[in-house]
C-alpha cells in the first residue's frame, strides 16, 4: 500500500473527470486521476466513437454554455494538434404545436445562433431520404456536428499527463474518509488530498454513499444501434448528411437521435434516447430491448433508406436525474468534495465547460456561470442524507 498527497483527486476518468483533471493541472494543482478499470475502457459512459455536439437546446443557460465551450474544443484541437469535431449541422424535427420545438426555436433566435428552418416543402429538396412525420416542423442548427469521443479522452488525459498529472487506472475506490485533508482508499492505495472531485458517471451513488449522501439518479442501459444503408452513402458524413434529433409529442416520452454513417462504414447510429434501469456493475444482465421495436417503426417510416434491423447493437450508460439537469454543486457537508454527475444523456459535448466548473469549485473560485439549475438543493425533498 502506498500513501500520497496531492492537492486533489479526481475519481473516474470519463469526459468529466479528465476534462477536470486537466483543468487543474493546467492550474499547477498536484492532481491524481484514479479510475477502476484498465484506460480505455468501454464499461460507463463516455466511451465509442462519437458525440452530437449542438447549441440547439430549450434553456437559454445550456445554449449559453456552449458558446464558450465551442471556443474551448477548438483551443483544445489546436493544442492537441488532433481533429475532435466536425461540422455535419443538426436537423431538429419535432410537433409544431409541441412544448420543445417552439421553445428550441425561440431559444435558438433569441440567442443569435446560426440556423435555418426548412418548411415542408424545401424539407425533402435539403434533406433526401427523411419523411418528416405529418404535423412536425424541421429546423436546422448550423454549426452543430459530430465530437470524437474516444479520441478526446486519450487527448484530454495525454495532455493532463503532459502537464505532470498523474493517472492511476485498473484501481478501484472502495473507501472516502472526509474531512479537511480528504483520505480516498483504492484496492492498492491510500491517496490524501485537500480537495475531492466525484465525476464517477453511473457509480456516483456508491461513491456518494462513502460521505453520508445519496442522490436521486437512475442508471439506465441504453441499446446504441447502427442501421445499414440500403444504397452505401445515402446517410454519410461525406455526402453531408446531418446529426438528427426527432422529438417526440410531449405524451410519448422520449426522443430519437441518430449520426450520419461515419464511424462504421455504411451504417448510421440511431438511438433512442432512454433506456432499462440497470446496476452499473451488472448493465450485461439488462437485455430488454424495447426500445428498439419503437426505433424499428420509426426507421420504416422516417428512414426509408436503412435496412430496419440494427446491424450492430452496443451499450452505453445514462445517468438520468429527475428534471435530466447536471449536478455540479459541492457536497452539502463537505464542501472540500465536489461532485459532477447525472448527466442524462446529454453531457458529453460540455466536457471542457464541466471540467472547468469543476475545477473552479474545487479551488473554491466563483464558478464562472450560475449554477442555480446544477445544484442538490434542488432536489431536497427526494436526495436523503444518511448523516
Ligand atoms: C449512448 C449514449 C449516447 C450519448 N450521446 C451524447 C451526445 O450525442 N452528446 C452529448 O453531449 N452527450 C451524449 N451522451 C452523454 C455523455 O456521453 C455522458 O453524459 C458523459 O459521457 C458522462 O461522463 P462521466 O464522466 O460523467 O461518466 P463516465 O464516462 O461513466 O465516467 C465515470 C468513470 O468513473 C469511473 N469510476 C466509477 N466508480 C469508480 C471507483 N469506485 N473507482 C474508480 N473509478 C470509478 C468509471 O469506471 C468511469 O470511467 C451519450 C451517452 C450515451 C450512453
Ligand atoms: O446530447 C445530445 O446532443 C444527444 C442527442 C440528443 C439526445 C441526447 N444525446
Amino acid at each position: 500500500m502506498s500513501s500520497q498527497d496531492y492537492d486533489c483527486i479526481v475519481i473516474g476518468a470519463g469526459v468529466h473527470g479528465s476534462f477536470t483533471a486537466y483543468n487543474l493541472a493546467k492550474k499547477n494543482r498536484r492532481t491524481i486521476l484514479l479510475e477502476q478499470f484498465v484506460l480505455p475502457h468501454s464499461r460507463g459512459s463516455s466511451h465509442g466513437q462519437t458525440r452530437v455536439i449542438r447549441k440547439a437546446y430549450e434553456q437559454d443557460y445550456y445554449t449559453q454554455m456552449m458558446e464558450e465551450c465551442y471556443q474551448l474544443w477548438f483551443q483544445l484541437e489546436k493544442e492537441a494538434n488532433v481533429k475532435l469535431y466536425r461540422r455535419t449541422g443538426l436537423l431538429v424535427m419535432g410537433p409544431e404545436r409541441g412544448v420543445s420545438f417552439p421553445a428550441i426555436k425561440s431559444t435558438l433566435q433569441r440567442n443569435k445562433i446560426p440556423m435555418m428552418t426548412l418548411q415542408r416543402k424545401e424539407f425533402s429538396q435539403h434533406i433526401p431520404n427523411v419523411n418528416l412525420t405529418p404535423g412536425h416542423e424541421a429546423l436546422v442548427d448550423m454549426s452543430a456536428g459530430v465530437l470524437y469521443a474516444d479520441r478526446t479522452l486519450k487527448t484530454v488525459q495525454d495532455l493532463f499527463q503532459k502537464l505532470g498529472g498523474v493517472i492511476k487506472d485498473g484501481q478501484k475506490v472502495i473507501d472516502i474518509t472526509p474531512g479537511s485533508v480528504v483520505t480516498v482508499t483504492t484496492t492498492s492505495g491510500v491517496y490524501r488530498a485537500k480537495s475531492l472531485v466525484i465525476t464517477a458517471g453511473p457509480w456516483a451513488n456508491t461513491l456518494l454513499s462513502y460521505t453520508g449522501l445519496q442522490l436521486p439518479l437512475q442508471v439506465l442501459k441504453i441499446n446504441v444501434c447502427y442501421w445499414r444503408e440500403k444504397v452505401p452513402g445515402f446517410y454519410n458524413i461525406q455526402q453531408h448528411f446531418p446529426c438528427f434529433i426527432q422529438l417526440e409529442p410531449e405524451e410519448a416520452r422520449n426522443d430519437i437521435y441518430g449520426l450520419p454513417s461515419n464511424e462504421y462504414p455504411g451504417l448510421m447510429k440511431i438511438c433512442y434516447h432512454s433506456g432499462f434501469e440497470t446496476d452499473p456493475d451488472e448493465r450485461d444482465r439488462q437485455t430488454d430491448r424495447g426500445d428498439i421495436d419503437i426505433l424499428q417503426r420509426y426507421i420504416t417510416s422516417c428512414f426509408p433508406g436503412l435496412v430496419p434491423t440494427p446491424a450492430i447493437v452496443e451499450s452505453c450508460m445514462y445517468t438520468v436525474t429527475p428534471d435530466h439537469h447536471f449536478v455540479l454543486d459541492n457536497h452539502p457537508t463537505h464542501s472540500n468534495i465536489v461532485i459532477g454527475a447525472g448527466f442524462s444523456g446529454h453531457g458529453f459535448k460540455f466536457g471542457p465547460i464541466v471540467g472547468k466548473l469543476l475545477c473552479e469549485l474545487s479551488q473554491g473560485e466563483v464558478p464562472s456561470y450560475d449554477l442555480a439549475p446544477f445544484r442538490i438543493r434542488r432536489f431536497q425533498a427526494l436526495s436523503k442524507s444518511a448523516l
